[in-house]
């Protein structure tokens, strides 16, 4: 164990100790930001929105007595529990359990639940073992997270070629100096604040998530002749040291490369890569699920859309395919607003979601922000599937990054590992950090994209 890790729930940072310096510093600032708020200013939430505003609050820490935490059952997990100081309860939320599939040889948790309230939500706590754990977080930082594929910082700044995070293990590791990364819009003319481009950029910050119209076969070929182009740089935007940018990488890109202005994938670019790593984890867990238990006869196929071809889950065994996604990089301050994955023609197939790093609190609705959503306490290792008509395209958000949570398997080098010197810096990077690897399947089975032709113009 670090030193740091000793300390990080220290009287000093705990904020539910009211005797702590968090927890006064904390009811400062809500008493300072209520003092002129207007009575009845949450009348017209949506359950969803009040959901979320529940577990963001700073003060008082939010209860989290209503919030599904099955490790909190699990003595496995106990340091981890007791440890990170925020826990939910197991039996919380009505859901059901399930055995995997497979003989459970490669000694990872084999269970799985199922919610009666949402059909096609399946959750695996736990399922990751903690070596592909640090592997995983290794894969983010330092393979994806850089050229070919795209990051948030890319709109604005000229990265190094051998990724950012790869640089500051350099500059950390003392062997470079701690370069200042510049802005791209320097090397570009100034943009016009009003000028329609630069309304499609994303600007710096947490994630924008604006209204889209919903993928699918129909309207593939209007989604290839949509234009689809650069988000300009900001003009605004200064040189920064490596060290500096790191804590606001926010995302990279997993395979087909997405298209934040128009909230489409741009096909045009090909397919990006999708490594082996994540390939094979995600085809493992879909066919480790036994989909019978989850959508078979016993469970209610009311207000259950399947589209024309009826219900694929029989054959999601073979025809599942992972061919894009999203590695999120949340710091503990950041959220991530309600929101639906609508992009992929496919509206059926598994959504693979796994948890490393720190914990969070997941809320998962309905097809509406009407419906009340369930709160899931995700912890590192922990993997969500969202599938089918009632799930895959439900309202979901990450209200709360719970800090101090970093479970200790990943402190401390692992001997097996070749890199074992440089784990630390991963380390000291994940104590305020969860990572998440959002995995999807763009294309049902059966669709054949080089098949369409745009609706103005030539394929691309
Ligand atoms: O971080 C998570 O658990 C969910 C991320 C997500 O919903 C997304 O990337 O679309
Ligand atoms: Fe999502």
């Amino acid at each position: 164990m670090t030193a740091t890790t000793s300390s990080q729930t220290a009287a000093s940072g705990d904020i539910h100790d009211p005797t702590s310096a968090a927890y006064k510093k904390a009811r400062r600032k809500y008493l300072k930001s209520t003092r002129n708020r207007p009575e009845n200013v949450d009348a017209d939430w949506t359950p969803f929105r009040a959901a979320e505003k529940k577990y963001k609050a700073r003060f008082p820490p939010p209860d989290l007595s209503d919030v599904l935490d099955l490790a909190a059952a699990d003595p496995a997990r106990a340091e981890e529990v007791t440890r990170g100081k925020w826990k939910g309860r197991a039996d919380a939320v009505p859901c059901d359990e399930i055995p995997l599939r497979g003989d459970g040889s490669d000694g990872q948790g084999r269970t799985a639940y199922v919610f009666p309230g949402t059909p096609g939500l399946v959750l695996l706590p736990s399922f990751v073992s903690h070596v592909d754990q640090r592997r995983l977080v290794r894969w983010a930082l330092s393979e994806q997270a850089k050229h070919p594929n795209e990051t948030n910082l890319d709109t604005h700044y000229i990265l190094p070629p051998r990724g950012l995070w790869n640089q500051y293990l350099k500059v950390r590791k003392g062997e470079c100096e701690d370069i200042e990364i510049l802005p791209r819009a320097t090397a570009q003319p100034p943009t016009r604040p009003d000028t329609p481009d630069a309304a499609q950029t994303e600007p710096p910050g947490p994630r924008q998530l604006v209204s889209n119209e919903p993928a699918s076969p129909a309207n593939y070929a209007t989604l290839l002749s949509t234009p689809k182009p650069p988000a300009p740089p900001s003009p605004s935007v200064r040189p920064v040291s490596t060290t500096a940018l790191v804590p606001r990488l926010r995302w990279a890109n997993i395979g087909w490369y997405y298209h934040w202005g128009t909230k489409q994938y741009d096909f045009t670019r090909g397919p990006g890569e999708i490594s082996r790593l994540v390939r094979e984890l995600c085809k493992g867990i879909v066919r480790s699920i036994p989909w019978q238990r989850v959508f078979g006869e016993a469970q209610s196929t009311e207000g259950m859309d399947w589209g024309q071809s009826g219900p694929d889950w029989p054959d999601w065994n073979d025809s599942y395919e992972p061919d894009a996604g999203i590695v999120n990089f949340y710091q503990t301050k950041d959220t991530l607003m309600a929101h639906v994955d609508r992009s992929e023609l496919s509206a059926t197939s598994p959504l693979v979601s796994i948890s490393l790093g720190c914990a969070a609190i997941f809320l998962i609705g309905g097809l509406t922000r009407d419906e009340p959503p369930t709160p899931i306490l995700l912890r590192s290792g922990d993997v969500v599937i969202m599938s089918g008509p009632a799930c895959r395209r439900a309202y979901h958000g990450v209200p709360r990054i719970l800090e101090g949570t970093l479970p200790p398997h990943f402190e401390g080098s692992d001997g097996e590992e070749q890199e074992a010197k440089d784990w630390e810096i991963y380390e000291e990077y994940l104590r305020n950090t969860r990572v998440n690897v959002n995995v999807r399947q763009v294309f049902p089975k059966g669709f054949d994209p080089t098949a369409v032709v745009p609706e103005h113009g030539d394929r691309p």
